[in-house]
């Protein structure tokens, strides 16, 4: 039997293990309370003291006479070993009720041993307070474990009427004695039954309770306001979130009419539509959900926003209403759910949204978004605006206007997005209505948990004003803003760009480095804004000399350079010539007519140079150059320039020191006077007495000195030794001897000149008349009418002008008559010329005669020889000076050879050393 038993069991566990339900409210009801804590309220609240249980037993007439006869019977049965808990247990698995109750092998063996405990104490003849509360505890059990009272008593008989037959064999006494017993044991049994029932009581009464309170909990803690109408839509209960809603209590709405109560008004509906489609919901029972209302008190205007569902209450057939009176049987159900935090946060949604596409409006920012799965694609009104798509039109990817040279780069990037995910981020060009505009287009992808691409979402922005920004910015970066040319920094990039090229390709190019002759003169005389627009006129002229792809760039000032992809060194020259042809035209700016020449110095690349700076250092040398041969020429890079550049770097370096350090010293060449044979004037020339190069000649440091200005102090500090040295002839000669000095282009163009000249005449105390300043024609070709009005001004001092390398600076002879000069001094290239060149000779004839119709003296420079002297002498130039007559010299040698030749009072006759009175 037991294996049978264990078998059941076994089977039994399987399906119980399947149809455990759990009810975490149970607990709640019964609290966490002990079998034990439960037995004493149970006590507690049956008040089951002694007298109770006393009066119990009275009333069973269960008295001393029955503990006896129990009390045998107990002894008879303790001596029989009858397995009454196992039948009775056998019996219990044949029900499912009762076999699911015992899950298990070891249920089942726990149970026997309490259950054979149990009946062992039916008859032990202890009925006190002990046993009254093991019988509580056993139905509490019970009752626990979910055994119905059916089942209960059920299993009770079965125990009794297998436990009878034993009574009748084993009990001596006779048939009264039998009857007696039997009447003992039912009493008692039912005393044992009175409290089962009892237990099971109690413990419905309290799970309905705390069901109750359990429901109501809920019922109150529900967020939404829930009312319980009738049919009548009288309001029957109502939790406290409906009171909250409208600051009621409860006894001002239960038993009242719901409309009594509140007020619920949709818009746009007839005021009576909430009554009607309410108690339409109560008796079809139907469902109507999202209402929307606004709820208040009767009488009040507004009221808070609120979503009503209204439900209609179906009741099973028997079941009673809820309501507390007739006729008030629960018929709707009315949640309301209060929206105005909804409503708030809807409003601001709205407002952002709002905000949203009006800020984008202000930044012309669009949005879009595409559904992949769908193939829908949406557009915000700013979108449309940008792409210039009219708002009826659908969006599409074809509406937009997508410039045919940007459609490819448009799909590659979209279709990479699409590919690995990368956001897209692209600039474009669109031409909406036929104007090119540029959009920032960016998006990102959304995809599904496999990484599927579900959406796109994204932006465009017009980037036209940045894109032109840019470019400006560009522009200007690179694009010298006064002449448009390339700047330096694209111009060293066009040269990297062409040297690359011409390596690649085994070709050559040239660099010309182009600086304008003077021109710092026109810009400190006219002021920069003519400067301006010379240098604009100049920018024009270089770019018409040229290829266009050839590149003319402006590094600064007034240098210029040429990038040409030629090396052909007779076709450079010719490019060069023809821009010193073109730059040499004469200018007409600002109602004046310039004229400004330039120098060129030029490298070829690979020979001069391999790199950019290499090239431009040796281009930039090679103009120099050209500078020194007397500037308005073009000269080719050679190596020898390399080591002059050096030393013009450093005289330029010493020569400041040399100043301070008083290094500079003045010699004096002397002009002859060819009809009296006086020495009528002194050229002061200058010389750097260096410690370690000992003389330097002018030739190597002036053009330095006009560079830097170190001319201007240079300049000063010449004319006022040279004053100082006049007085000082007279005052030792007593002999007044002129003093002529030569003035820098840089000196002449100083506004106050004049008055600088004043200056040293009056601290040196030389009379104006014995100061001569020679000028060149080239210092003041450029600028006639300004130059003029220098010369006027020093001519007013009593000081005589000269033109120096007359015949070398192509002045006109309309410009010649209005300079206020008295002296023309041929140039020395002309007169090394006479009397073997015809040329020169011609030149240098017409000269004299030129200056003498004009009024001007002439003086012949350079004569070196006798047949030069007898020239000047037939021709009747005025005076000469040259190596024949005397070299320059130094102070204290010219002081001797003045002093000797007016003490001989003899008159010079050439190289035949020939003196002779005058
Ligand atoms: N702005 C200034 N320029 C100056 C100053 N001192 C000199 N100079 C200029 O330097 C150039 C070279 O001058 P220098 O080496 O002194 O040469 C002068 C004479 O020595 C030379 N000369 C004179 N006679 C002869 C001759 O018979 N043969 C010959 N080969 N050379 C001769 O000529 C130079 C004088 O020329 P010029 O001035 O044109 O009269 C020179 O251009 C000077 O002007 C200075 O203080 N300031």
């Amino acid at each position: 039997m037991r294996v049978r038993v264990e078998n059941k069991l076994r089977k039994q566990a399987s399906k119980q293990a399947s149809k455990l339900v759990s009810y975490p409210w149970l607990s709640w009801v019964h609290g966490m309370k002990s079998v034990q804590g439960l037995v004493s309220s149970l006590v507690h609240s049956l008040g089951l003291d002694e007298a109770s249980i006393s009066n119990r037993k009275a009333f069973l007439q269960f008295g001393r006479d029955d503990i006896e006869r129990l009390k045998r019977l107990h002894r008879a049965l303790e001596e029989l070993d009858h397995p009454f808990a196992e039948d009775f247990y056998e019996h219990l698995l044949q029900f499912e009720e009762t076999r699911s109750l015992i899950p298990d092998t070891a249920t089942l063996q726990r149970l026997q041993a309490s259950q054979t405990a149990y009946f062992d104490t039916l008859t032990a003849g202890d009925y006190g307070e002990r046993y009254v509360h093991h019988r509580l505890k056993v139905g509490i059990v019970h009752q626990r474990i979910g055994l119905d009272p059916t089942w209960y008593l059920g299993a009770y008989a079965h125990y009794l009427v297998g436990l009878l037959p034993t009574i009748h064999q084993r009990l001596e006494g006779g048939h009264g004695e039998l009857i007696a017993t039997l009447q003992s044991l039912i009493k008692i049994v039912l005393f044992d039954m009175s409290l089962a029932i009892d237990t099971y009581n109690h413990a419905s009464k309290q799970t309905i309770l705390a069901l109750k309170r359990y429901t109501e909990l809920v019922f109150a803690h529900i967020p939404d306001g829930l009312v319980v109408l009738s049919t009548d839509l009288t309001i029957l209960s109502a939790n406290r979130a409906f009171l909250r809603q409208l600051d009621l209590d409860p006894e001002q709405v239960h038993g009242q009419p719901l409309l009594s109560v509140v007020r619920l008004e949709q818009e746009f509906a007839p005021p009576d539509s909430f009554i009607d489609l309410a108690k339409a919901t109560a008796l079809d029972h139907s469902v109507h959900q999202d209402l929307i209302y606004r709820l208040g008190k009767p009488g009040d205007t507004g009221g808070k926003p609120v979503s009503v569902t209204l439900t209609g209450i179906v009741h099973e057939e028997g079941e009673e209403g809820e309501g507390e009176g007739e006729g008030e049987e629960a018929g709707l159900l009315v949640i309301i759910k209060d929206l105005t935090e909804w409503e708030r946060q809807e409003r601001a949604l709205r407002e952002s949204q709002a905000m949203l596409i009006r800020a984008q409006a202000v930044a012309g920012i669009g949005s879009w978004s595409w559904d992949l799965a769908e193939n829908h694609l949406s557009w915000s009104a700013e979108t449309y605006r940008i792409f210039g798509v009219t708002t009826s039109q659908a969006p599409s990817c074809g509406a937009v206007p997508v410039h045919s040279e940007d459609l490819s780069m448009v799909t590659d990037a979209w279709r990479k997005t699409l590919e690995d995910g990368t956001p897209y981020n692209v600039d474009y060009r669109i031409v909406p209505g036929g104007e090119t505009r540029w959009v920032n287009v960016r998006a990102e992808l959304e995809v599904d948990a496999d990484g599927v691409p579900l959406r796109a979402v994204g932006t465009v922005l017009d980037i036209t004003d940045r894109k032109r920004a840019d470019d400006k910015i560009q522009h200007l970066a690179f694009y010298d803003s006064l002449t448009n040319l390339p700047n330096r920094a694209l111009c060293l990039d066009r040269l990297q760009q062409a040297i690359s090229a011409a390596e690649r390709h085994r070709e050559t190019l040239s660099v010309l480095f182009i600086d304008l002759d003077l021109f710092k003169h026109i810009n400190d005389s006219l002021g920069h804004a003519t400067g301006d627009r010379l240098l604009q006129a100049v920018a024009t002229r270089l770019r018409g000399s040229v290829r266009r792809v050839d590149t003319v760039a402006r590094l600064g000032g007034d240098e210029f350079v040429v990038l040409l992809q030629e090396v052909r060194e007779d076709t450079v020259t010719a490019i060069a010539e023809k821009i010193l042809a073109a730059l040499h035209r004469p200018y007409f700016v600002d109602d004046q007519t310039l004229h400004v020449t330039c120098s060129i110095g030029i490298a070829l690349y690979p020979r001069d140079g391999e790199d950019t700076q290499a090239l431009l250092r040796n281009a930039d040398a090679a103009m120099y150059r050209a500078k020194a041969k007397g500037r308005n020429n073009a000269q080719f890079y050679t190596k020898d320039l390399n080591r002059k550049a050096r030393e013009r770097l450093q005289i330029q370096e010493e020569m400041y020191v040399a100043l301070e350090r008083q290094q500079f010293v003045l010699h004096y060449q002397p002009q002859l006077d060819l009809q009296s044979g006086h020495i009528t004037a002194l050229e002061a020339l200058v010389r750097w007495q260096h410690p370690e190069h000992g003389l330097i000649a002018p030739d190597r440091f002036i053009s330095v000195a006009e560079e830097t200005g170190l001319i201007v102090p240079l300049g000063e500090w010449v004319i006022r030794q040279a004053c100082l040295f006049s007085r000082q002839l007279e005052a030792t000669l007593g002999h007044p001897i002129k003093i002529a000095v030569n003035l820098s282009a840089r000196q002449f163009w100083q506004s106050d000149l004049a008055e600088r000249l004043a200056g040293i005449l009056q601290q040196t105390g030389l009379a104006p008349a014995r100061l001569e300043i020679e000028i060149t024609e080239s210092m003041i070709m450029h600028q006639v009418d300004q130059a003029i009005l220098t010369m006027c001004q020093i001519n007013a001092l009593g000081v005589s002008l000269v033109i120096d390398d007359f015949g070398t600076g192509f002045s006109s002879l309309n410009h010649l008559k209005r300079f206020p000069v008295q002296v023309l001094k041929i140039d020395k290239s002309f007169v090394s010329g006479v009397p073997g060149n015809a040329d020169d000779t011609s030149i240098v004839a017409a000269t004299i005669g030129l200056a003498h119709n004009m009024g001007l003296k002439i003086v012949a420079e350079g004569i070196e020889t006798d047949a030069q002297l007898a020239f000047m002498r037939e021709h009747r130039c005025d005076e000469i000076q040259g190596y024949l007559f005397a070299r320059p010299m130094a102070r204290s040698e010219t002081l001797s050879f003045i002093g000797s030749y007016i003490e001989a009072g003899t008159r010079w006759d050439g190289a035949s050393g020939l003196l002779s009175r005058p």
